[in-house]
């Protein structure tokens, strides 16, 4: 994929949502924007995209995905996640190492990268592990990680947490010789042992194991007087309630460099749906209540909260339709996350489209320090994009997802916007909603039993 795209000119497109305009794309760049586009001498044999009604958007980054490669092909692996992707708009994705093998050594992040440019619909980031082997008892490779060719910069134990404040101590004061960040998966183990659920009203009915919020918030507290102590970066993985959003306010207001994510799932699930015992609804951190939906909303449109993170975490049939407790937590996120984000934050008026930009292109890529991704939509910047038709609705089919697994916790509901077109580095990796040469080899085969 080293030849030279074929120029794109997308014809009244309206970035951000605002005055629609010519968009010409070539070379990899976004080489002009105007009512002159279709006149600049780089359009001659260009590919023409009536982009009317479109909101044209940076293209996605997202911080947080699980893509199960290697060790649970049967889950996901690079190119199904990596398909799931391009279509749910993202152009780059952060590959959490909770990998068999764990992603803990120079070996399997460059692995994962390489494996995500040969099939070069996203750009894939590798996270390492904090620990050797996720197992929180000695520091991983870090430095290792940061200069091999992957350049990791992002951190995480994420499916457990650094629980011990040394270790926890010790990986925030390393990480800032290569302007990395730790990504706290916030869980205080003791505190969830046995957990099922949101620990409130509905565990107690359905008489299973609850997951207090306070749990997700000792951890977040005490990472954020950590990170202050040793002047590093922290990020909160997944924030879950409306507690959280306090302590990450609390610590912004006093100067600590901490970030926060929130999942879309989190902006518009709660507790009540555990009431059927369907796993699909079986997430960590847990869905929560009403609430703290409401008070992640808040947090998100007013920068407590910095992104949108999907969370993304399929997971093979017999690992989810079994009973809640033996239930893998985890649900699929990739091609449902724009969406969700235009029902709760757009529509609800909390975010325009410049807030969305934000909050899923230009701050996850600036968190993981990445380059080329999270650009204004300007001349001469990367041709990284996503265009979206915001009027369109659409029914969400786990079978119809790119993804390897079907475990969506919207199967059957219809969702605002649809995702029309993505572009990586001006090629086009989705059109009219379809992937662009659905070659991505051994990787996009039949989904697992
Ligand atoms: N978020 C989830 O519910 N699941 C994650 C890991 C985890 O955070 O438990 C997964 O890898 O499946």
């Amino acid at each position: 994929m080293t030849d030279r795209p074929v120029p794109v000119l997308l014809r009244h497109a309206a970035p951000y949502g605002e005055e629609p305009t010519d968009v010409l794309l070539a070379d990899g760049v976004i080489v002009a924007l105007g009512a002159d586009a279709a006149a600049h001498p780089a359009a001659a044999g260009a590919q023409e995209i009536d982009a009317t009604g479109r909101v044209l958007l940076p293209g996605l980054v997202d911080l947080h995905t699980h893509l199960r490669e290697p060790g649970r092909e049967d889950a996901e692996t690079v190119g199904t996640g990596s398909a799931a992707a391009a279509l749910g708009g993202y152009t780059a994705v952060f590959a959490m190492p909770n990998t068999d093998p764990v992603a803990d050594t120079a070996g399997v992040v460059e692995q994962v990268f390489r494996l995500g440019q040969d099939i070069g619909l996203v750009d894939v980031l590798p996270i390492g592990a904090v620990t050797v082997g996720r197992k929180g008892e000695r520091l991983a490779e870090l430095g290792a990680m940061a200069t091999s060719v992957a350049a990791v910069r992002v951190f995480s134990d994420d499916g457990d947490c650094v629980s011990d404040p040394m270790l926890m101590r010790r990986a925030l004061e390393y990480v800032k010789a290569f302007d990395g960040v730790v990504a706290q998966h916030a869980q205080e183990p003791r505190l969830t042992v046995g957990a099922q659920m949101h620990e409130g009203a509905v565990s107690a009915r359905l008489g299973l194991t609850g997951w207090p919020a306070v749990a997700e918030e000792a951890i977040i507290a005490r990472d954020c007087l950590l990170t202050d102590h040793v002047d590093s970066r922290l990020h909160v993985c997944h924030l879950s309630t409306a507690g959280s959003v306090d302590v990450v306010a609390a610590a912004k207001a006093r100067g600590t460099a901490v970030t926060a994510e929130v999942t879309p799932h989190h902006l518009v699930l709660t507790d009540e749906l555990a009431v059927g015992y369907d796993p699909v609804f079986k997430v960590n951190p847990p869905l929560r209540t009403d609430a703290d939906v409401a008070a992640v909303r808040a947090g998100l449109a007013d920068g407590t909260i910095d992104i949108v993170a999907t969370d993304h975490a399929p997971h093979a049939q017999q690992d989810k339709e079994c009973e809640w407790d033996q239930a893998s937590p985890g649900m699929l996120g990739l091609q449902t996350a724009l969406s969700v984000v235009l029902e709760t934050m757009v529509r609800t008026g909390l975010l325009d489209w410049r807030g969305v930009a934000r909050v899923m292109s230009e701050n996850p890529a600036r968190i993981g320090r990445l380059a080329g991704h999270g650009r204004p939509v300007a001349v001469g910047e990367p041709a990284n994009l996503t265009l979206v038709d915001p009027d369109a609705t659409w029914v969400v089919r786990g079978s119809e997802l790119a993804s390897r697994s079907a475990n969506t916790p919207f199967e059957g509901r219809e969702l605002p916007g649809r995702v029309v077109a993505t572009f990586l580095r001006g090629r086009p990796t989705v059109l009219d909603g379809q992937l662009v040469g659905a070659d991505v080899g051994a990787g996009l085969g039949t989904r697992g039993e």
